[in-house]
């Protein structure tokens, strides 16, 4: 039976889905020598942000087939560690969207209201209503920095609110932005202008210290930011020293730099409210992602596909689902191509014809490289990490489209550079699915792909192939099916054979001996 480590609390709905398919173990607050230590017997880790899955974890983990991050942000796994050992990672990107926009929102009033500072005021018998003179949040301006989920919701209650909203996201329409209400500006504007600015942004090279001194200087002195993405996002000295200095108005943060917060300047400031990375922390949300993380790793395990896999790009169950015969054509294309080639490949060429090039083509290249790399790293390889492995092995990936061509439905080809030769393949699907080897080396043929394979090129002339049925006889092996593809009557020729055994040693060197023949491969599907 497999074995899930969760490593982190959720909610027992997941537990219960995962004993399903696993026996499941609860271990949390490992010490990251420990969890290095364990992570080999396991064959998927379920988490949320206090595991860190470094390198050294990934990489200690040699039967992991899955990590699933129950929560969005997978930025406390190595993922592209995990995509190099071909591990799937998973999320639930909307699983706590409500959960965490609720939370920002609920920092925006409570800085506006100072709740917290109130509430502990009269628990500690004061009743001080001067002190705590709020202002109102209507018709203020909120920047929503990243309309993403989060940002969006938090800009539509902002809107219900009788803010007004500006918005900076890069990479969102303005069509989207003006549905939701918000005019989308550039930062330098939405720093100057917003008096709550609220960041649902991920960390990265790009969002790192976005809110730094020079961005903290350009805002409004009564500004107040929200921070219920990521720690890191903001320089958290420059705030301490802005809120300090009384430079902009308050701050709320959910997430920090270092988690847990240690020993920090921020911790003496009284304008800001600091809550523990709680934005997720929702009985809903809990249930939520660890329902739609568990179910994942449970199919995984069952050998289904994720349906959100962070490091299979494009490769959804729903295209999968469409494209799964083409994803069959193009593994079995791949591993025949780099069969023929033999030796190291250099080069390889996929050419998406006829109706199919009217389809994505990302998961049946990565299924065509799939299938050249499975000669060399067999069940290594898969597609996670099919790209990346071809990448460091040198090999160069170049895909075209050619609507043009006609015959079947749409058709592949696949051509292979290698250090001992070139050769092509071209193959499509028949009405009922099977698939059709239509094409090798430009010899039209049409074969079906069966386990053990023999092709031969050779000069079209008589008796040839009598004596190539005679030679495979005299070795017991039995011809299943044969087929000859030839352009020119007695010119050059190519003979597939499907056998029903495999080819003996030895067998090959004795083909080729036999006179008009040119050359001989024998291929395993
Ligand atoms: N505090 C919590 O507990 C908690 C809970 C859930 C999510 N989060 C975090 O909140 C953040 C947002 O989550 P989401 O679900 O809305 O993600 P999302 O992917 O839906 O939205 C992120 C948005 O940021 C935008 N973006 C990316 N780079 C940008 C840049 N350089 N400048 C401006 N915008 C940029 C993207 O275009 C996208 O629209 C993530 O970092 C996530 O990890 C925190
Ligand atoms: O697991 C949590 O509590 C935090 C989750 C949150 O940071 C996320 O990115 O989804």
């Amino acid at each position: 039976m497999a074995k899930v480590l969760v490593s982190d609390p959720i909610d027992q709905v997941g537990i219960d889905i995962l004993s399903q398919v696993a026996q499941v173990d609860v271990k949390t607050k490992l010490p990251p020598e420990e969890l290095i230590k364990i992570i080999p017997e396991y064959d998927a880790l379920m988490l949320r942000s206090e595991t860190k899955v470094t390198k050294e974890v990934v990489e200690a983990g040699t039967n992991l087939k899955i990590i699933g991050r129950a929560g969005v942000g997978v930025d406390n796994i190595d993922v592209p560690a995990a995509t190099r050992q071909g591990i799937v990672v998973v999320n639930s990107p909307e699983g706590n969207t409500i959960a965490a926009a609720e939370h920002a929102l609920a920092m925006m009033l409570s800085l506006s209201r100072h709740i917290p500072d109130a509430n502990l005021s009269i628990k500690e018998n004061k009743w001080d209503r001067k002190r705590f003179i709020g202002t109102e949040v209507y018709k203020k301006t909120l920047g929503v920095v990243g309309l993403g989920k989060i940002g969006s919701h938090v800009a539509s209650v902002g809107k219900a609110l009788g803010m007004k909203l500006l918005a900076y996201d890069p990479f969102i329409s303005k069509e989207r932005a003006d549905q939701l209400g918000c005019t989308l500006v550039d930062l330098d504007l939405l720093f100057s202008e917003a008096d709550y600015i609220t960041l649902h942004i991920p960390k990265t090279q790009e969002t790192a210290h976005l809110i730094n001194r020079e961005a903290l200087a350009k805002m409004k002195p009564t500004v107040r930011i929200i921070n219920c993405a990521r720690g890191g996002v903001i320089d958290e000295d420059a705030l301490a020293e802005f809120l300090a200095a009384g430079k902009i108005g308050g701050a709320a943060l959910d997430v920090f730099e270092q988690e847990p917060l240690g020993e920090s300047k921020l911790r003496e400031l009284t304008n800001i409210i600091l809550t523990p990375h709680l934005g997720a922390s929702t009985a809903e949300a809990q249930v939520n992602v660890a329902i739609d993380v568990a179910e994942q790793i449970r199919d995984v395990l069952l050998g289904l596909p994720a349906r959100s896999a962070v490091n299979i790009p494009g490769l959804t169950p729903d295209v999968m689902e469409k494209l799964r015969p083409y994803l069959q054509l193009a593994e079995t294309l791949g591993n025949l191509v780099a069969q023929l080639a033999g030796g190291r490949i250099e080069q390889l060429t996929i050419r998406l014809q006829g109706d199919l090039a009217s389809n994505e083509t990302q998961p049946i290249v990565v299924a065509a490289i799939k299938g050249l790399l499975s000669q060399a790293l067999r069940e290594r390889v898969n597609y996670v990490n099919a790209a990346i492995e071809a990448k460091e092995r040198g090999i160069r990936i170049i895909e075209t489209k050619d609507a043009s061509v006609r015959g079947y439905s749409g058709s592949l080809h696949l051509e292979a550079k290698g250090s001992m030769g070139e050769h092509s393949v071209t193959g499509a699907l028949l009405g009922n699915g099977e698939i059709r080897i239509t094409d090798l080396d430009e010899f039209p043929i049409n074969v079906p792909p069966s386990n053990y394979m023999l092709f031969t090129l050779h000069r079209d002339m008589p008796g040839i192939i009598g004596k190539i049925g005679s030679l495979l006889g005299s070795f017991n092996v039995n011809i299943a099916s044969m087929q000859v593809g030839r352009k020119i009557v007695r010119g050059d020729a190519v003979m597939a054979l499907s056998l029903d055994d495999p080819l003996p040693e030895g067998i090959l060197s004795e083909i080729t001996k036999v006179a008009g023949i040119r050359d001989a491969y024998t291929v395993k599907l």
